[in-house]
């Protein structure tokens, strides 16, 4: 006779039942719930990073790069080991809640569901007050030694090689919004240097909206989105915007860059930096020199057209983050110069009559050359976009020996607001322990306790002196490092809430940069004052708009009127006449290639040898090759396949800057290059040429990309109505030809001389 089983002991046999064989007929897929686990014996995927696979660039294709980050990683949740729970305990099912039967309600003992469930609860912490949607890199910056006579900062002197993180950004927007809206970008810095942490916290816009920090929150309450319907996300096309522009007239220069190109780049990798505020150096002897800091982009400073920057926020609102990451990742490692102004440390701190201490105000290069001293280099992305990109903490007041502050009112108020905000951002007071924040130099501090400690501390006496502690910690001097500020001798002056004289002319330095401009630029800002204030429902505030105009400039203000119907006001300040700075202007010159992205289009099968060698030579060229197809999967004719990255339905041309056309490709054609009968009736198929194609060979020609053919590619373009003989248009007899012209083009990023006006 068999004895009845206890039904506990029945329960449990069930379980290991379960674990031992956890494949249901039928549900075998790998990785799915139910099918059998991986085993830390017989692994399968490998747990450890992917080599580099360059030869197989393009976004599609990109793995794992393997290089060392710096930042300490937190294996969690690896193929090939077992899930456990937060503490370590091995789990058998993660998939159902522990039930009283099948059927049955849900045990509140289930300490798994729990466990799993408050964590999801608590993902979330608060985005960036400002500045919420960024994307960042790892790098490396090596001092060229140019600054060792004004500047004592050990980051600075010659080869010396210091890891970086950089993060850039979008100022107004959700983390959630669009990378290509019209906006000011950020772009900081932390220097983990051997003397601590060095943050260089600027934007690609080398001056600020307002001159004393005391004014934030009004202007980025007027730039965000209004706060009864919380509308428009992540651009300043709205009323409290332009009203609070036109009310505190000191925004002039900074609104006038966002409207030029400067307000949408082509890449975080295609952009100046400027650190905005006047810095003070100081060198070994404690001589100080007044600075400016600027990143000079390697790849020259480019812009998308407004068009372009809309499309492109809809078809991929990811744009600047993805073409960062697939830059680095193919090895096309963006690099920028780091460069300064210097000026005398005057007592009135102005240089040709320009006040330093005014973040509104540039000093043209022209009267005070960048002097580069050192270069970044961008060489691995985040591995954990949480972990690095969003709990990374910039703070103006990180600084090391060499480098100092000045009075600049916008910076003195930045260093209160950083540490402040990010107490509440990353929970607490501790969030310099967290792995991207960590200083590289030895930290020896008193700080105790608070949420989020990590840190073990021992001893009794977080004091000195003490007398308890086995010794306590000993002082340094300048001698041993330490940061010690510049005596600058304080002005004896009254209490006052007032800004100095100087800090009243709004209008000569908009109207400076007005009159740096190149007749396209031109066009480009009226079309976007022209755009945004047309966005805007309040008349009065249109026409406070046109009097700020009307003090820049008499035809910009005529101009832009015109776009809105309504009359051009008379200035109300005289006109500046200053000399025009040539180097403002981002138009001209000749720029490297390097991770540009060129379209490959081919009708089908057809002249594979010539795709399959033009994708070569690109990827040669240190460009990313995107071959685009009627349908998805592989082109193969000859046993050499060629992998389509993108088909007809998935390619804009705006995620191109350059067009190849291998072939005519047929409305309806299947990857034989094959025409689909019924589509005979469409009226694109009397053009003769697949709608999707038409339209990206329009719009890239609209928009000034460079297009090439050979073979049937020439017919697209003739079809498009594109003449061969249109400036930045090549038609070559081959391939290799058709892309050693259109490199040429891309190297001056648009042909200007075909772009229309109003874009
Ligand atoms: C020259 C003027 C300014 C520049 C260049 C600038 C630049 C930046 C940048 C690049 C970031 C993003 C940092 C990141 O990637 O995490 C940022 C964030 C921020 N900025 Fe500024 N900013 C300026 C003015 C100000 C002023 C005047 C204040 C306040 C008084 C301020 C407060 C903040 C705050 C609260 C954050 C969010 C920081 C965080 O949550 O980690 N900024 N700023």
């Amino acid at each position: 006779m068999s004895a009845k089983k206890n039904p506990v002991t029945a329960a449990a046999d069930k379980v290991v039942e379960k674990v031992q064989d956890a494949v249901r007929p039928g549900n075998e897929i790998p990785g799915a719930p139910g099918s059998r686990p991986p085993t830390v014996e017989e692994p399968t995927t490998p747990s450890g990073p992917l080599p580099p696979k360059p030869d197989q660039r393009g976004p599609d294709t990109y793995g794992p790069t393997g290089q060392e980050t710096g930042v300490p990683q937190k294996k969690v949740a690896q193929g090939g080991e077992r899930l456990t729970t937060a503490q370590g305990a091995r789990l058998y099912d993660t998939d159902h809640s522990l039930k009283a039967g099948p059927r049955g309600p849900v045990l509140l003992q289930d300490h798994h569901l729990r466990e799993k469930i408050t964590h999801f609860d608590h993902e979330r912490i608060p985005e960036r007050v400002v500045h919420a949607r960024g994307a960042a890199a790892h790098g490396v910056f090596q001092g060229y030694g140019a600054a060792e006579g004004i500047s004592k900062a050990a980051f600075l002197a010659k080869d010396v090689e210091t890891p970086v993180f950089v993060r850039f950004s979008t100022v107004l927007g959700s983390r959630g919004s669009a990378d290509t809206v019209r906006d000011t970008r950020g772009f900081a810095t932390k220097f983990y240097t051997t003397e601590g942490v060095f943050d260089l916290v600027g934007n690609n816009i080398p001056v600020f909206f307002i001159q004393d920090a005391i004014k934030f929150p009004d202007v980025i309450h007027a730039g965000k989105p209004h706060p009864d319907r919380e509308i428009p996300q992540a651009q300043s096309a709205h009323d409290t915007f332009w009203d609070f522009v036109t009310l505190h007239t000191e925004a002039t220069h900074h609104t006038l860059w966002n409207m030029s190109d400067r307000g949408i780049p082509r890449s975080y990798r295609m952009m100046e930096g400027f650190g905005v505020h006047t810095f003070r150096l100081v060198n070994a002897e404690g001589a100080t020199t007044l600075v400016k800091f600027h990143w000079k982009p390697k790849l020259g400073v480019h812009s998308q057209v407004w068009e372009e920057a809309q499309i492109t926020a809809g078809m991929d609102p990811d744009f600047h983050r993805r073409d960062l990451a697939d830059a680095i990742e193919s090895g096309a490692h963006p690099q920028w110069e780091l460069g300064v102004q210097t000026f005398p440390d005057t007592e009135d701190q102005t240089f040709e009559g320009i006040d330093l201490l005014d973040p509104t105000k540039i000093v043209p290069e022209e009267l005070a050359p960048v002097r580069p001293i050192g270069l970044l280099t961008l060489n691995a992305n985040p591995s954990n976009y949480f972990a690095e990109t969003e709990q990374v903490a910039f703070h103006l007041g990180n600084l090391v020996p060499g480098i100092d502050v000045t009075n600049d009112p916008l910076l003195q108020g930045r260093l209160f607001s950083y540490l402040d905000t990010q107490i509440t951002r990353l929970g607490g007071p501790n969030f310099p322990q967290l792995p991207v924040n960590r200083t590289h130099a030895p930290v020896n501090d008193m700080l105790r306790d608070g949420m989020h400690q990590t840190a073990v501390h021992s001893g009794v006496a977080p004091y000195r002196p003490n007398s308890l502690d086995g010794g306590c910690p000993f002082l340094a001097g300048a001698d041993t490092g330490a940061y010690i500020e510049v005596p600058v001798p304080v002005p004896s002056a009254a209490k006052v809430r007032e800004a100095p004289v100087s800090f009243d002319d709004h209008f000569s330095q908009p109207r400076l940069f007005w009159l740096s401009m190149t007749p396209t630029e031109r066009e480009h800002i009226v079309a976007a004052y022209t755009f945004e204030l047309n966005k805007c429902y309040e008349t009065a505030v249109k026409e406070r708009a046109l009097l700020v105009l009307a003090n820049i400039d008499g035809e910009l203000c005529a101009q832009v009127a015109t776009g809105l119907g309504l009359p051009a006001p008379a200035p109300t300040v005289p006109l500046a006449e200053p000399q025009p700075s040539p180097a403002l202007s981002q138009l001209g010159g000749s720029w490297p290639t390097d991770g540009r992205v060129i379209g490959i289009v081919t009708a089908g099968d057809q002249d594979l040898t010539g795709v399959r060698a033009v994708r070569r030579a690109v990827l040669d060229a240190g460009m990313v090759p995107l071959v685009i197809a009627p349908t998805g999967g592989k082109l193969d004719q000859d046993g050499e396949p060629v992998t389509v990255q993108r088909t007809f339905a998935t390619a804009r041309s705006t995620e191109f800057d350059a067009v190849l056309l291998a072939g005519a490709p047929a409305p309806g054609a299947d990857a034989s290059g094959a025409r689909d009968a019924k589509v005979e009736d469409d009226t694109a198929v009397a053009a003769g040429i697949d709608p999707r194609v038409l339209l990206l060979i329009t719009e890239a020609y609209r928009h000034g990309k460079a297009l090439g053919a050979w073979a049937d590619g020439a017919d697209a373009l003739r079809t498009a109505g594109v003449a061969p003989d249109a400036p930045g248009v090549v038609v070559a007899d081959e391939p290799a030809a058709a892309l050693s012209a259109l490199t040429g083009l891309l190297a001056r990023h648009r042909a200007w001389d075909r772009f229309e006006p109003g874009l």
